[in-house]
């Protein structure tokens, strides 16, 4: 019986101005424990999942329609190996809330990319591991921070004519819907990924920077969250996000932090102006909690696509939520939070 155990951390996505480029791995994580039996020539025996923890609830059990076991499979048959091995045990835990902005859906993509590449024992690098996750999950931010770990800027390369068309196909044809008897052999291989998807860099994160994520009780999917975004921006808008991102990326790194560089940094009109109509609350939270009301703040934004807010702070971080908690109940919405640590990237042991 070969055994191993793939943890990957939850991510915040964005960090006020990076929208789709910047993200920042978190100390939740959804952790895999995997049990593979030797090989026999008896008959196919489907994978068997448990699952506990967050989204124990609604998460499919069966490997065709999990979309972790479901993205193992993809990198499984993109290497030649039509079907999960006979007999698999998978058992989730899982500590990241669901459609909150804490990178549920990217940590479970990226246990499927590991899974798979351990599963077909197929050495890949990182990097191969992201082109797969990318072709799941099409914007980097969550995936490269989840697989790498700390604080990271990423970018989808231009890639050739023949690269391009290989790298947007349907997402069902990448993660096709199998039938129930799917059983050992199914279909035709899905389409490999281009190589060098994707580029990343890992940024210093300045040691006493903690986050709180104030996460409210109610779930919002990135797909929604991303269709109140307009296609355009103006000038003027792009060019005030880039000049406070290219300062962020320093600051967050510098010890002590500065809150006055940092808490303006941290402002952002691409996504969160247009999210506040999901998100009740979010422009109060973010204007009323400063580092002048609440010492110790360095600056706060929405989490990804929401609706968790992400504080990022050295001290008082009791007093930081628990006002952002008194905001969010004007508007009738309760929240938990909790005080994250900066996480290391995936792992398998
Ligand atoms: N561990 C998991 N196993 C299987 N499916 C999961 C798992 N985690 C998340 N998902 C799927 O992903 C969905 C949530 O993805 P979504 O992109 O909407 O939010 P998110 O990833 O939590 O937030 P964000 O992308 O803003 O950080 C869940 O409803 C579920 O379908
Ligand atoms: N950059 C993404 C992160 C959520 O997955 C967004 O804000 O839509």
């Amino acid at each position: 019986m070969r055994q191993f155990t793939v943890k990957v951390p939850a991510t915040s996505a964005n960090i006020g101005p990076g929208f789709d480029v910047v993200g920042l791995s978190l100390s939740l994580h959804l952790i895999l424990k995997v049990s593979v039996p030797p090989a026999n020539a008896q008959a196919f025996v489907a994978p068997a999942i448990t699952y506990s923890g967050e989204g124990a609830d609604e998460v499919p059990l069966d490997a065709y329609k999990n979309l972790t076991t479901r993205v193992a499979l993809y990198v499984l048959r993109c290497n030649g190996i039509r079907s999960f091995p006979s007999g698999l045990k998978l058992h989730a835990h899982n500590e990241i809330p669901f459609g909150r902005g804490l990178g549920s859906s990217g940590a479970a993509v990226i246990a499927g990319v590991i899974l798979g590449n351990e599963l077909g024992q197929f050495n890949l690098s990182k990097e191969r591991l992201l082109d797969f996750a990318l072709m799941v999950e099409r914007h980097p931010d969550n995936v490269t921070a989840a697989l790498i770990g700390g604080f990271v800027g990423s970018y989808l390369r231009e890639l050739d004519e023949a690269d391009t068309v290989a790298a947007s196909v349907p997402l069902s044809e990448v993660l096709p819907e199998y039938p129930p008897d799917a059983g050992e052999d199914w279909g035709l291989n899905p389409p490999p990924p281009p190589s060098g998807i994707g580029h990343y860099v890992r940024f210093g994160w300045s040691e006493p920077i903690k986050a709180i994520a104030i996460i409210p009780r109610f779930e919002l999917s990135t797909a929604k969250a991303r269709e109140v975004l307009p296609s355009m921006y103006t000038r003027k808008d792009l060019v005030f996000n880039l000049q406070r991102l290219a300062v962020l990326t320093t600051a967050l790194a510098q010890n002590p932090p500065d809150p006055d560089l940092i808490y303006e940094a941290m402002k952002d009109r691409i996504h969160q102006p247009y999210r506040k109509t999901l998100i009740p609350g979010l422009p109060e939270v973010t204007s009323c909690i400063t580092p002048a009301t609440h010492p110790g703040l360095l600056g706060i934004c929405l989490s990804g696509a929401g609706p968790t807010i992400l504080a990022l702070a050295t001290t008082n971080f009791e007093k930081i939520a628990e006002d952002a908690r008194k905001i969010f109940r004007i508007q009738g919405i309760e929240v938990d939070w909790k005080v994250l640590t900066i996480a290391g990237g995936s792992q398998v042991e």
